[in-house]
């Protein structure tokens, strides 16, 4: 646990808003923690301190359906067959149907609307087809194959099998990353970790990083590890969105540095810029990035038209990212809570303010003003992505298009939206080169924010006007308070199992637990709207 804790906290930047870890200990018995929050919060040493055991999962939260609301952190458990825990990073774009095969077909109860708790349902249902009272691994490539023929998007996911052993894999259009490595221990053995990003591998000790390729399977137990192409990969797409802003500059993804391919994004955007200038007859005095991400791209870019690097924008460092916080409200204030211009880098001066990606525009149009507040001539805003103007259905949570400022806008109109005098966008060709230049062997990269066409095909106009129907922000408010009703009043019922349970746990039922209810937790924390909890598990802390 505490290597799971460490590395889930180099992989905070992918979500923010829940984190998990279950355990695997003697007997084939589970722990676990999870809660809304970020890493080192929800993770107190005590809490870590009672997952025991020598394998498990971990996951942070980012949510892109669903609410966020905390019966949807992860990971999730079943106990049906041999004792699921899973943990899914991605989206999914078929889950009415699945939906519907829950229900109709395989009876299991779907209990949030987490698009991950019936991925796993799925791939459970697939381990149950087996029949078997031990699986082999043989059975559990054949259940990866049946979920990839089942479930449609994006999907990079790991799952314990209580007492077996690992399962991490892809979809088979790689659009999320995830990737394995391995240390090395004394007397022989070897430790595996699977991982988003390689960041996390790093700093663990853990060497010889792989990326699990497109529809490929790998399963990790005390015997050692096995790969498998479940099936053929479709076209290999790795998110491009990754390179522009999702992962940590000190990641290589896909045998492609995402810190080298932010250089080659300020490069080539430095050309856009020089054309649109020259064009305009506007001269720059100054570069500023906008922290953290655009920062690598910034400096080229300077460098490249060898103008002045400045950093104009103060970032406070305990705010974390904000354009994976999921209302705009939040959005909008923590701009302001996490970023300060410098007057004496902007005032009287053209400047010119580089960012990684233009999206909704809550950035820009705080920076820009407070820019203009400290006294700049002119405000030039580059992107090192093209415009956005499609939803993103892979697990980037742009699901509106109404939301997207570039979206129904020309480049003209973008620059008054955000109040810049100029705007400039990288060109899809130039950000494509930039990324694929690090690794010719990947043909395409998956750039529907960008262009419009989704790689794995299913996404039309009458999925995107549902998706805005369910996801938009109006929307998600209003799933918010729906759930958190639906939880108080579920709350006066599961009190009173609880109690029982601890009824249970006092007479010596629960080995982990050290709280009066049984989970662990103490009671003024209890957890109380646990119809969706993963009943059975061993909790050791719960937020309420
Ligand atoms: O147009 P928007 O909707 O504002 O989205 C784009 C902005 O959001 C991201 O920053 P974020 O603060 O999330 O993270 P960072 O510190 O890694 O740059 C991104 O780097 C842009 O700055
Ligand atoms: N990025 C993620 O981890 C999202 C996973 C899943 N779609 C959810 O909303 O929980
Ligand atoms: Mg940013």
């Amino acid at each position: 646990a505490p290597e799971i804790c460490e590395g889930l906290s180099l992989l905070q930047h992918r979500g923010q808003d829940a984190c998990g870890i279950v355990t695997c200990g003697p007997r084939g018995r589970l722990y676990q923690c999870k809660a809304n929050g970020m890493v080192r919060d929800v993770f107190t040493q005590e809490a870590v301190a009672r997952l025991i055991g020598g394998m498990g999962i971990g996951h942070v939260r980012y949510p892109t359906a669903g609410t966020s609301n905390h019966a949807e952190a992860q990971p999730f458990y079943v106990n049906s067959p041999y004792g699921i825990t899973f943990a899914h990073n991605g989206n999914l774009i078929n889950t009415a149907a699945l939906l519907h095969f829950m229900d109709a077909v395989a009876h299991r109860h779907i209990n949030t609307s987490s698009d991950s708790e019936l991925l796993l349902n799925i791939f459970a249902d697939h381990l149950n087809e087996t029949g078997k009272f031990r699986i082999n691994e043989e059975d559990i490539f054949v259940a990866v194959r049946g979920l990839m023929v089942q479930a449609r998007g994006a999907y990079a996911c790991v799952a314990m099998l209580a007492g077996f052993g690992i399962i991490a894999f892809r979809d088979p259009n790689g659009i999320r990353p995830l990737g394995v490595a391995r240390r090395p221990i004394p007397g022989g053995a070897t430790d595996w970790l699977c991982a988003s990003e390689s960041a996390a591998a790093d700093v663990g000790g853990f060497v010889d990083w792989e990326d699990v390729r497109p529809g490929e399977a790998v399963i990790l137990t005390r015997c050692g590890v096995s790969r498998r192409q479940v099936i053929p990969a479709a076209t290999f797409a790795p998110d491009i969105f990754e390179y522009v802003y999702l992962a940590r500059p000190d990641s290589v993804l896909d045998g492609i540095s995402v810190y080298r391919s932010r250089m080659a994004m300020g490069n080539a955007l430095a050309q856009e810029v020089q054309r649109v200038l020259t064009e305009k007859q506007i001269t720059v005095d100054v570069v500023i990035p906008v922290p953290d991400t655009s920062r690598v791209a910034a400096l080229n870019l300077a460098q490249t038209l060898g103008l002045p690097y400045r950093e104009g924008f103060v970032k406070n460092r305990y705010v974390g990212r904000t354009f994976i916080m999921p209302e705009q409200q939040m959005r909008k204030k923590s701009v302001r809570r996490k970023l300060n211009a410098m007057a004496l880098e902007f005032a009287n001066k053209n400047v010119l303010i580089v960012d990684d990606s233009i999206v909704r525009g809550t950035t820009s149009r705080e920076i820009i003003q407070m820019a203009k507040d400290v006294g700049s001539k002119k405000v030039i805003m580059a992107s090192c992505a093209p415009p956005i103007r499609y939803p993103n259905v892979y697990g980037i949570d742009m699901p509106s298009r109404a939301e997207l400022v570039a979206h129904g806008r020309t480049t003209e109109e973008v620059a008054e939206a955000i109040g810049a005098d100029l705007v400039i966008f990288q060109t899809l060709p130039d950000l494509v080169t930039s990324v694929r230049q690090l690794n010719p062997s990947i043909e395409r990269f998956e750039c529907s924010v960008f262009d419009g066409e989704y790689v794995t095909g299913g996404v039309d106009a009458a999925y995107l006007d549902h998706l805005e129907g369910i996801r938009s922000d109006n929307m998600k408010t209003k799933a918010a308070v729906v759930n958190g009703l639906a939880s108080a009043q579920a709350a006066a019922a599961v009190v009173a199992v609880g109690e029982a349970g601890a009824a249970a746990g006092a007479s010596g039922a629960s080995s982990a637990s050290g709280g009066s209810d049984g989970t662990g937790t103490p009671s003024s924390h209890r957890h109380t709207d646990g119809v969706d909890d993963t009943i059975g598990l061993h909790n050791t802390w719960k937020l309420s």
